[in-house]
């Protein structure tokens, strides 16, 4: 790490040589990496990724809340990415970002899905009841890849075929948001397939009867929406929707696994599920940076950071930061941590966040119905350069409650 350097008259910012979309950062699921930075201060320099780190609760809360200075068009770490991303809400500012997320939380609002509830808490029943059945999984393939996968299929009516392709196209948009680096250039070709299909194979009519896909696409039959903005929700969906839920689920299932007391608490009062979802997210942030670019020059925590510079809201550490959550380190399910930003916060808050709850709420309520006890046996990390998933889980020793 090195010593603070200066790039205002009479301003110094912290510098550190970390890279975040490295192997060694994207590799280790804790707070080490983000404790440094934030014990340097509210903003740090990072040359690797030519980027302003911001690492405090307050201040990226503050940015958050500021969106004519913190420009949502450098959402991604490279131009490529964001050129491609401009016509959707996650890259754009306002007045454009209203009417391109009014159609989508249109879609995607709790009334909209409310018709669904039953069908996913019917789902999780019987994925957890076969679990327990066989005594042991793989936590992620066979649970928090295959639920989140078919619960969208279905929402987006999709029926068959494209079940082994919606992971390698969730994989590779998000790694596509991190700087051109060799798994950001590998993933092109996939999330090209993922565009294509969304914008010029997928045939509406093909869409199930009823379901929110078949919806939009009627909207844009009638003029209400462009025929582009049906393949921009229908992508951003599968996108935005996946990796994130994947990788909260297997969280999910770790933390619970490793901490058996609180397992326990879970299932004594299953009115704790919503809270648990909130700790599961805050402790191990699913996606822990996002970019935004300084429109202006901007004072923030007494740091300069220039108009134009690339800043990186690093929402994993804020999540973590003990000036706003005492014992962060701890995973305690009864903390409420309502306020997190792992859906970040403001305008661009998660425009899916009713869907990832309704679907992971389901999951937990029925693993801690069904279950008594369980293990975590090895959990090997998959690296991606905005999520945080893992691989592998193994899931051991089922006892059924
Ligand atoms: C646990 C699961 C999820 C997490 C942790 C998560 C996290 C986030 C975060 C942090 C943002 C803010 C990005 C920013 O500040 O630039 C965001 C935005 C977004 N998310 Fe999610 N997300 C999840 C699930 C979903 C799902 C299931 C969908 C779609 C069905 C979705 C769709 C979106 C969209 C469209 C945006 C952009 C909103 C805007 O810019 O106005 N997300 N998500």
């Amino acid at each position: 790490m090195s010593a603070p350097s200066s790039t205002a008259p009479g301003v110094s910012v912290p510098t550190s040589d970390i890279d975040l979309f490295s192997d060694e950062v994207l590799s280790v699921n804790d707070d080490a990496v983000f404790a440094q930075l934030r014990e340097l201060g509210p903003v740090v320099y990072l040359p690797a990724n030519d980027s302003y780190a911001v690492t405090r609760y307050e201040e990226v809360r503050a940015a958050l809340g500021d969106p004519a200075t913190f420009s949502s068009k450098s959402v991604a770490f490279n131009p490529q990415m964001n050129e491609i991303l401009s016509g959707t809400s996650l890259a754009s500012d306002p007045p454009e970002h209203g009417k391109l997320r009014a159609i989508l939380t249109d879609n995607l609002s709790p009334r909209a899905l409310r018709g669904m509830k039953d069908d996913i808490n019917a789902s999780a029943e019987k994925l957890v009841s076969e679990m327990v059945e066989r005594g042991s999984f793989d936590g992620m393939a066979d649970m928090a890849v295959a639920f989140p996968v078919s619960v969208v299929l279905d929402l987006i009516g999709v029926q068959g075929g494209l079940r082994e392709k919606i992971l390698p196209w969730g994989e590779a948009a998000f790694n596509l948001l991190g700087p051109l680096n060799e798994r950001a250039q590998a993933s092109f070709p996939v999330a090209g397939e993922l565009f294509k299909w969304t914008h010029e194979e997928m045939q509406g009519e093909d869409l199930a009867e009823g379901s929110i896909g078949r919806a939009i696409f009627e909207a844009s039959e009638r003029g209400e929406i462009s025929h582009e903005s049906f393949g921009y929700i229908v992508h951003q969906i599968l996108a935005a929707g996946m990796d994130t839920t994947i990788t909260t689920i297997g969280n999910a299932l770790v933390l619970l696994g490793q901490n058996p007391e609180q397992f326990q608490k879970l299932r004594e009062d299953l009115s704790l599920v919503p809270s648990a979802l909130a700790e599961v997210i805050r402790l191990r942030t699913p996606a822990p940076v996002f970019g935004r670019r300084a429109t202006r020059d901007v004072e923030v925590g007494g740091t300069l950071i220039p108009a134009g510079a690339q800043v990186a809201l690093c929402y994993g550490s804020a999540n973590m930061d003990p000036r706003k959550f005492d014992n962060p380190e701890v995973f305690d399910i009864t903390r409420n941590a309502v306020d997190h930003i792992g859906f970040g916060y403001g305008i661009h808050a998660c425009a899916g966040q009713g869907l990832a709850k309704l679907e992971i709420h389901g999951l937990l309520s029925a693993w801690a119905k069904q279950v008594a006890s369980y293990r975590i046996g090895a959990v090997v990390p998959r690296l991606n350069n905005f999520t945080r998933p893992y691989e592998s889980i193994e899931v051991t020793d089922i006892v059924r409650a």
